[in-house]
C-alpha cells in the first residue's frame, strides 16, 4: 500500500502537479513566488496553504541546425507557461550556446540537471574525503553552467558544524515516505550558496551527537534506515522542490556517492521508471569507498520501500565461511550491490582504482559483478578545493608561503613544533600523518614502524581518530618518545593544515586507497609525500628519479610496494636522506609537486564526459 502512495505522483507527470491530491505524500506545501519575487534566486516560502508546485518541463536538449543548447519551458506557479526560461537563467547566468556549425568545430558544452545525493557535504557536515569531494565538485559543475543540487541529511549534533547549516531556511515541503512498516515523514531545508542548492533533508534520527554514521559506542542500528529515507527523499526532491521557483524536473543525472546513497539508483530502476518517471534521468554511481557496502540481514530488505520482486538487486549471500553459525543462511541485503547492479553508469574516484575494484584483491566481493559492468565503468581522480588549501592565503597556518617565496614553509615547521611542544629545530626531518584510524589507512604498519623509525634523528605528528586501540598507542607513544613523537587524537582541520603545511614529508601507507585527498593538499604544500603505491596514490604521485631531466630530477614523491614494514622504512630513508643530504634535489621535489594542476574544473571536465556518455546510451534499466 505505502508503494501505492508514491506510485500516484508518478503517473501525472504532463503538468503541474496538485499536491492537494497527494494528502498522504505531502503534508506542508509550498507556494513558490517567482524567480523576480525572489532575491537570492530561489523560493520563498509564503504560507503552508498554496498549492501548488511548478514542475519544470526543463532541461530539452534542442538539437538543430547544429545547435546544441538547453531550453526550459516550465508551467510556473500560477498556471503559466514560461517558455524560453531556460535553466541557466533560473540560475542567474547566460545560456551557453556554442557553435558547432563549419569552420572550426568549437567544443559543445551541454549544461545539465545534476543532483548529488551524499550523506555528507563539507562545511555541513564532513568525517573524510566524501566530505570534501561533494562539497566542492558541486561548485565546480556549477561553475561550469550546470544547475546543481546536493541532497544530504541535516545533521543536528551540536559539534561545531551545526553552525554551518544555519543558513538554510525550512521549504515546508514535507513528504511521507513509505518505508520500515510505515510512513516517516521528512522535510526540506535549503541554502543556495556558490551556485549550488544545498537541499537538507530533515528527520529526528539525523539529529543526535556524534558523528554521521556513529558515536563513541560504534555505528549507529538505525544507519540502514536514516540512509533510506535520505535515498528516497533524493529521488523526490527534482520533482518536489521548485528551487529558484523551478524544479529540476525529471531529465537529471543523480550522482549516488558510496552505499549511503545507493539505493537512488535502485529506487529510480523499480520504483519510478515502471510508472514513466524518471525515463529521461540518468543514474551514476560514484564509488569513493568499496570497503564500506551497507550490507544488513536479508530480512530487512521488506523495510527499504521498495518492489518485492526487486530483492534479486539487493540479495546477497555470504559465503559459508563467513557466516556465524551452522542456521545462519548467510542471506543478507547489499546496498552497493543494488546500485552496482542498477546504475546506468560507474565512476570510482581514480582510474587506478576503478581496475583494482575489478579485481579479488580490491573487489570486496564485488569484484565480478563490477567487471561485468567493465564497459561502463571509469575513473575521475578528485580534484582538490584550491581556494581552501592554498598555502599562499591559508588562515590556518602561521605563515603563509608560495612556490616563488618558501622561506614561510619553515616558519610553520617551527610554529607547528612549538605548537606540539616538540623540540624547536628547523632542520629536523618532520614527518606527518593526517587520517582516520582505519585498517585501511595502514596506521597497523606505522606502529609496528615506530621503534625502528624513532631511532633516526626524526620528528613524527600523527592526526587521527578512530579506532580506540590506536588512538591508545599514540597516547602511549607520546610518553614513550617525548622529543620526537606526537600523537594527535581527534577531527581538527585547523590542525590538519598546520601538519601538511609544517612537515616535511607526509607518510600514507594505505592499504587501498580510492584516490586520496591528503596526498595531494600535501604537494601543493611543498611537503613531499610518501605513500602505498596503490589506487590514487599510484596515480598522483610520481616517483622520485634524481637522474632523469639531464639530473635535473623528476617525480613528486616516493611510492613504494609491497605494503610491509621494510619497504615503508625504505622509502622513508630515501626521503629522509634527499631532505638532509641534497637540498637542491628537494626543492626540485616541492616544487613540481606545488605547480601541479590539482584544480575541480578538471575533474569537472571530466564528469561532463561521463554524463555525456550515460546519456547517449538507454538508460541501463528501462
Ligand atoms: N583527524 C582529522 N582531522 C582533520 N581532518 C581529517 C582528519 N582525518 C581525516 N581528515 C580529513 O578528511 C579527508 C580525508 O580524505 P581522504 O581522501 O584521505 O580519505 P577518506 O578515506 O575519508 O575518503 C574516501 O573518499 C575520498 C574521496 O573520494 C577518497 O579520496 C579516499 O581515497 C576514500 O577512502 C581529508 O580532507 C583529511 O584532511
Amino acid at each position: 500500500m505505502a508503494t501505492l502512495q508514491i506510485s500516484r505522483i508518478f503517473t501525472s507527470k504532463s503538468s503541474s502537479l496538485n499536491l492537494a491530491e497527494f494528502p498522504l505524500l505531502h503534508v506542508g506545501v509550498i507556494r513558490t513566488s517567482r524567480r523576480n519575487s525572489s532575491k537570492d534566486g530561489f523560493s520563498t516560502v509564503e504560507d503552508e496553504k498554496g498549492l501548488e508546485v511548478g514542475v519544470g518541463k526543463s532541461n530539452k536538449e534542442e538539437v538543430g541546425n547544429g545547435r546544441v543548447h538547453l531550453n526550459s519551458q516550465s508551467v510556473g506557479p500560477e498556471n503559466k507557461t514560461v517558455v524560453g526560461s531556460s535553466i541557466n537563467e533560473v540560475n542567474g547566468r547566460e545560456e551557453e550556446k556554442e557553435d558547432i556549425e563549419g569552420g572550426e568545430k568549437s567544443p559543445t558544452r551541454v549544461t545539465r540537471s545534476i543532483v548529488f545525493a551524499t550523506s555528507e557535504a563539507a562545511p555541513y557536515s564532513k568525517t573524510g574525503g566524501l566530505g570534501d569531494v561533494c562539497g566542492s565538485l558541486p561548485i565546480a559543475l556549477a561553475a561550469r553552467g550546470h544547475r546543481v543540487m546536493v541532497v544530504s541529511p541535516r545533521y543536528v549534533n551540536g559539534g561545531p558544524l551545526d553552525k554551518n547549516c544555519a543558513a538554510a531556511i525550512d521549504l515546508n515541503c514535507r513528504i511521507k515516505i513509505p518505508c520500515f512498516g510505515g510512513l516517516h515523514e521528512v522535510s526540506f531545508f535549503h541554502e543556495y550558496r556558490a551556485g549550488v542548492d544545498w537541499v537538507f533533508v530533515d528527520h529526528p534520527s539525523y539529529h543526535r551527537p556524534g558523528n554521521p554514521y556513529g558515536d563513541i559506542n560504534g555505528a549507529y542500528g538505525d544507519n540502514q534506515f536514516r540512509f533510506t529515507l535520505l535515498c528516497h527523499a533524493a529521488c523526490e526532491a527534482p520533482l518536489v522542490l521548485p528551487l529558484g521557483g523551478f524544479t529540476y524536473g525529471e531529465k537529471c543525472v543523480f550522482l549516488a556517492n558510496d552505499w549511503h546513497a545507493g539505493l537512488v539508483p535502485v529506487l529510480l530502476a523499480a520504483k519510478y521508471r515502471p510508472y514513466g518517471v524518471y525515463k529521461d534521468a540518468r543514474s551514476i554511481l560514484v564509488i569513493h569507498n568499496l570497503a564500506h557496502q551497507g550490507v544488513e540481514a536479508g530480512i530487512t530488505y521488506k523495510n527499504l520501500g521498495l518492489p518485492l520482486e526487486w530483492y534479486g538487486a539487493l540479495g546477497w549471500v555470504f559465503p559459508t565461511w563467513a557466516r556465524l553459525h551452522a542456521l545462519d543462511t548467510g542471506e543478507a541485503v547489499n546496498i552497493l550491490k543494488g546500485a552496482v547492479v542498477t546504475a546506468d553508469r560507474i565512476l570510482t574516484v581514480s582510474e587506478g582504482y576503478s581496475w583494482e575494484i575489478t579485481t579479488p584483491e580490491g573487489g570486496y566481493g564485488l569484484n565480478e559483478l563490477l567487471f561485468s559492468r567493465k564497459s561502463v565503468l571509469n575513473g575521475i581522480t578528485n580534484g582538490i578545493d584550491a581556494d581552501e588549501w592554498d598555502p599562499s592565503s591559508d588562515k590556518l597556518i602561521d605563515f603563509q608561503y608560495s612556490i616563488d617565496d618558501l622561506s614561510g614553509k619553515v616558519k610553520c615547521k617551527t610554529a607547528l613544533q612549538k605548537e606540539l611542544g616538540l623540540p624547536v629545530r628547523p632542520d629536523c626531518p618532520m614527518i606527518g600523518f593526517v587520517g582516520r584510524l582505519d585498517y585501511q589507512k595502514g596506521t597497523d604498519l606505522i606502529q609496528s614502524a615506530m621503534p625502528d623509525l624513532m631511532r633516526d634523528d626524526v620528528q613524527f605528528v600523527m592526526l587521527g581518530s578512530g579506532d580506540p586501540e590506536t588512538e591508545k598507542w599514540m597516547r602511549a607513544s607520546e610518553s614513550a618518545y617525548k622529543e620526537k613523537f606526537r600523537g594527535w587524537v581527534g577531527f581538527d582541520v585547523p590542525i590538519s593544515h598546520k601538519i601538511t603545511a609544517g612537515c616535511d614529508i607526509l607518510l600514507m601507507p594505505s592499504r587501498f586507497e580510492p584516490c586520496g585527498l591528503n596526498q595531494l593538499y600535501a604537494m601543493r604544500y611543498g611537503t613531499v609525500p610518501v605513500v602505498h603505491c596503490t589506487g590514487g596514490l599510484r596515480d598522483t604521485v610520481e616517483n622520485f628519479d634524481p637522474f632523469a631531466n639531464n639530473g635535473s630530477g623528476q617525480g613528486t614523491g616516493w611510492t613504494f610496494s609491497p605494503l610491509v614494514k621494510e619497504s615503508m622504512l625504505g622509502a622513508l630513508r630515501y626521503a629522509i636522506e634527499t631532505y638532509r643530504e641534497h637540498k637542491t634535489s628537494w626543492e626540485g621535489l616541492m616544487k613540481r609537486g606545488m605547480e601541479r594542476d590539482y584544480s575541480w574544473d578538471k575533474a569537472a571536465s571530466q564528469y561532463e564526459q561521463v554524463f555525456e556518455w550515460a546519456f547517449f546510451d538507454q538508460p541501463y534499466i528501462k
